[in-house]
């Protein structure tokens, strides 16, 4: 049945075997759970009020779009969802109408529905936005653009006091305070209704007035938002169908642009994700019985969030920073341990770097811990503020490379070619654990210049017998002939597995394990090159100012003609599914990866 045609009742129970089945596929394949479950009665009101997708319905980030996904004639493919081919992560217009813009990363939901709002005057267009992502520069950026005018557009603010972690921040502090606004409105509407009412003379009506003054200077947040050009809603039961239904309805046919405050619960209706909503933010497969996921073998993060603790215990001027992925990047323990040099500034990358700068112009020795993606958005920044000063600023690019389920907006794969682009990085891949220690290591006292290393979204990978990470030199791991196989970070474990293949079928060569993308050994290359009809190059990134890139550019600066075979990715928008099926679609593993250079050589032949 057409959720327009139901009642309330209908409704609730409809969102009720939504839940059962969020928690089912979820449970099966990985996922935002907790953001999810937090926003089924929202969503269903949504669609019961607002016609999609004549109306515009946008999910900031919209790792809490799958209600939305599943009302909008995707219900029966749900249980492919981040599976290869099957439902996304996120918004994606190429996946749905109903999908009015592509989302994944945070704050981009207020830019993109005023601009739909400005095209489409005659639709509503409605943005959910989280309490934690409304607070990204991009958000604020709008929302200073926004004030006054858009008049169909509608802002949902999805408080749920929660970012993936703990909210931080100042304006969460005022969204908490916001909350008392309920009896605010109440007051506030009595006290309007009893100046009306009375009907008396000016003096007590002055009275009256200078009250309702009062209590509006006493909640004060409230009155801001409209200050600044928004008419408010709120603060509605984000689990009260009925309530949000009503609003709904009211801002429907009211002129906008609204900013409606909704209280939802991250995790609702199931009790571990109620209980640990961080845990079940973004969850692999789990029993639902338990709420346990397997336990998997370290991973680079925790290896990095291990070293960093050591370091930090030793060296006082060490500083940490995330831009709300504590978790995910391994900073917990240092949180705990060094409070006092921990910050967690929010979604915001850009503030992140440059705050770092200033920690690094200080004498203090910042670490800033991110996700190859989200660096995305600092890219000004580490022009501006790190490399021109050349500041030694130390970037962990976390998921660098192909991140698997979280797909195209998540990718970790213009890394290297951005930190390439920007003089002065030393950039480091390490191709093992022991290397990513060493790195670590080697970074603490480097004081010329800005360094990245970057690390996979993988389990940790070692060498038995592997020699120590020298600043800027390569290391040969095996000696062949013909072909010379240069890899950095994971893919060096790629080639090691396929090493026997490629001797079989006649294709071997000498393997060097290259952790220093920037510098480059140029010794090694200068002296090594000419003994090799082939040089491959092998990175988990994009093709394009890639490592392969800056070898092809110095041997042909030397003079130093070789065929230079590029094994990287040819394109950059790689969609979900699982990091290994990947990794071998795109002729990074296994037997592509063989096919592949046999492929380069037998087409030079
Ligand atoms: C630019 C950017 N930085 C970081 C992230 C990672 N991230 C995804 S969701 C999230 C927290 C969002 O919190 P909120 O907006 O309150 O939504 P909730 O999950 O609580 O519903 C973060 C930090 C991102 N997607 N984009
Ligand atoms: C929606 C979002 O951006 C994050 O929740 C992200 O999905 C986390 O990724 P990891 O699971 O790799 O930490
Ligand atoms: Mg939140």
């Amino acid at each position: 049945m057409n959720i327009k045609e139901m009642n309330i009742n209908q409704i609730e129970k409809l969102a009720q075997e939504i839940r059962t089945q969020l928690i089912d596929v979820v449970s099966k394949n990985g996922g935002h759970l907790a953001p999810n479950l937090g926003v089924v009665e929202l969503t269903l009101a949504l669609h019961k009020v607002f016609d999609s997708p004549k109306d515009k319905i946008l999910f900031d980030v919209g790792h809490q779009s799958y209600v939305h996904k599943i009302v909008t004639g995707r219900d029966k493919e749900f249980s492919t969802l981040r599976t290869r081919g099957g439902v996304g992560p996120f918004l994606n217009p190429e996946e749905s109408e109903h999908d009015a813009f592509i989302s994944g990363h945070a704050g981009s939901g207020l830019s993109a529905a005023s601009g739909i709002a400005a095209a489409n005057p005659d639709s509503k267009v409605i943005v959910v936005v989280g309490d934690a992502s409304i607070a990204n520069g991009t958000s604020l950026e709008a929302l200073n653009d926004i004030g006054g005018r858009f008049r169909n557009l509608i802002i949902l603010l999805n408080d749920n006091e929660m970012s993936i972690g703990e909210n931080v921040g100042s304006l969460s502090r005022f969204f908490s305070k916001l909350l008392v606004s309920k009896t605010y409105m109440n007051l506030k509407d009595e006290v309007r209704t009893l100046v009306r009412k009375a009907k008396i003379g000016k003096r007590v009506g002055g009275v009256l007035k200078r009250a309702e003054h009062s209590v509006k200077q006493f909640f004060a947040p409230m009155s801001i938002c409209e200050d600044l050009g928004f008419k408010f809603l709120g603060v509605i039961d984000g689990h009260d169908s009925n309530e949000l239904i009503e609003t709904f309805e009211k801002a429907k046919i009211m002129e906008g642009p609204i900013l409606i405050h909704v209280k939802t619960q991250k995790g609702k209706g199931y009790s571990f994700a109620e209980k640990n909503q961080e845990k079940f933010h973004g969850i692999s497969p789990f029993d639902v019985q338990t709420g346990n996921v397997r336990k998997g073998s370290s991973s680079y993060s925790q290896i990095f969030g291990e070293k960093i603790c050591q370091m930090g215990e030793k060296d006082k001027d060490i500083y940490a920073i995330s831009a709300a992925m504590v978790k995910g990047t391994g900073l917990v323990n240092f949180f705990e341990k060094f409070p006092e040099r921990s910050h967690n500034v929010g979604i915001a990358e850009g503030h992140a770097v440059t705050f770092a700068g200033g920690l690094a112009i200080s004498g203090k020795k910042p670490y800033v811990a991110i996700y190859s993606t989200f660096l995305q958005r600092a890219y000004s920044q580490l022009i501006h503020d790190i490399s021109l000063q050349n500041l030694p600023v130390r970037f962990i690019v976390d998921r660098a490379g192909i991140v698997g389920e979280d797909g195209k907006t998540h990718q970790g794969v213009y890394d290297i070619s951005y930190f390439l682009s920007i003089e002065g990085f030393t950039v480091i891949a390490p191709t093992t654990c022991r290397e990513l220690e060493e790195a670590l290591e080697i970074s603490r006292n480097h004081t010329n210049g800005p360094m990245a290393i970057r690390i996979p979204r993988s389990t940790c990978y070692d060498i038995d017998g592997d020699k120590p990470l020298e600043f800027g030199k390569w290391k040969e791991m095996e000696k062949g002939k013909k072909n010379l196989y240069i890899a950095t970070g994971s893919m060096l474990n790629e080639l090691m597995v396929v090493k026997d293949e490629l001797c079989k079928r006649g294709i071997g060569g000498t393997i060097v394990s290259a952790a220093f993308i920037s510098p480059l050994d140029e010794n090694y290359l200068v002296d090594n090159v000419k003994n090799y009809d082939n040089i491959f190059v092998l990175e988990e990134a994009y093709d394009k100012n890639s490592f392969g890139t800056s070898i092809l550019e110095f041997l042909n600066d030397r003079g130093l003609y070789k065929k230079v075979y590029k094994i990287s990715l040819e394109s950059a928008k790689i969609p979900h599914g699982k990091r290994d099926d990947l990794l071998f679609e795109n002729g990074l593993r296994g037997s592509k990866l063989v096919d592949r250079i046999e492929g380069c050589i037998n087409a030079n032949k």
